[in-house]
């Protein structure tokens, strides 16, 4: 029975459809399982729908259609396009505190914080403020400091937006560790390398082309 519950998804969405309009949607018809371990991409389009998607999934947004189920006790830990953290604060801090708010005493939290930034790539920036981080660094930060909240399902919104492509490696070598250490990863994002680094891709460039043509279908 435990095994079971472990081996769960964090996630499932049965029939999901959105949109903001009336009688338009950005998706329809949406049914995926979101398991940990896993990356699972969300793809499409600028305006398609990825945020709004990661919305529905993290329980921000209902859906107008269909079923979001989360596991009970799920936890999610969300991060976004542009990092965001205490200028003055240490990187080091920066994921510390994520630990220590999870009871971890102080040495121990800074043992693992340590850890935690060595393993993405972090280790020589561990007494830099965030303000003197590069945007990579700032956004390999933000990974880490979720990861350290042990969280069953990370939501991560085009996180290589801004970065050149070698900092875009490095990130999207890092998500693949976040699914390693046991969350359900989901990435919205453009990049056709992080695409190429998920397990599955929720497309929905052709969720929005068949809403789309629906709609036409229905008012000629
Ligand atoms: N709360 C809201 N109210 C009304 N419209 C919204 C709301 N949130 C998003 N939208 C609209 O829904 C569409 C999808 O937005 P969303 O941000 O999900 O797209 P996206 O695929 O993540 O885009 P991008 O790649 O540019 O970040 C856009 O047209 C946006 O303006």
């Amino acid at each position: 029975m435990r095994s079971k519950l472990t081996s769960e998804p964090a996630v499932v969405l049965h029939g999901v459809g959105h949109g903001f309009v009336r009688d338009q949607w950005l998706f329809e018809g949406l049914s995926a399982t979101f398991p940990r371990g896993t990356i699972t991409g969300v793809s499409g389009p600028s305006g398609s729908g990825k945020s709004t998607l990661l919305s529905i999934i993290a329980g921000w947004e209902k859906p107008r259609r269909g079923r979001v189920v989360v596991a009970r006790g799920t936890t999610i830990r969300w991060v976004f396009q542009n990092p965001f953290g205490v200028p003055r604060r240490t990187a080091l801090d920066h994921v510390a505190l994520a630990l220590l708010a999870r009871g971890l005493g102080r040495a121990a939290a800074t043992a693992e914080a340590a850890a935690l930034l060595a393993d993405f790539g972090l280790a020589g920036s561990a007494d830099s403020t965030f303000s003197a981080l590069s945007g990579g660094e700032a956004q390999r930060l933000m990974l880490a400091r979720a990861v350290a909240g042990h969280p069953d399902l990370i939501l991560v919104d085009e996180p290589t937006a801004q970065l050149d492509r070698a900092n875009a490696a490095t990130v999207n070598s890092v998500l693949a560790a976040l699914a390693a250490r046991g969350s359900a990863v989901v990435v919205a994002s453009h990049d056709a390398e992080t695409l190429a680094a998920c397990d599955a891709v929720v497309d929905l460039s052709a969720r929005a082309a068949t809403a789309q043509g629906e709609a036409a279908h229905a008012h000629p």
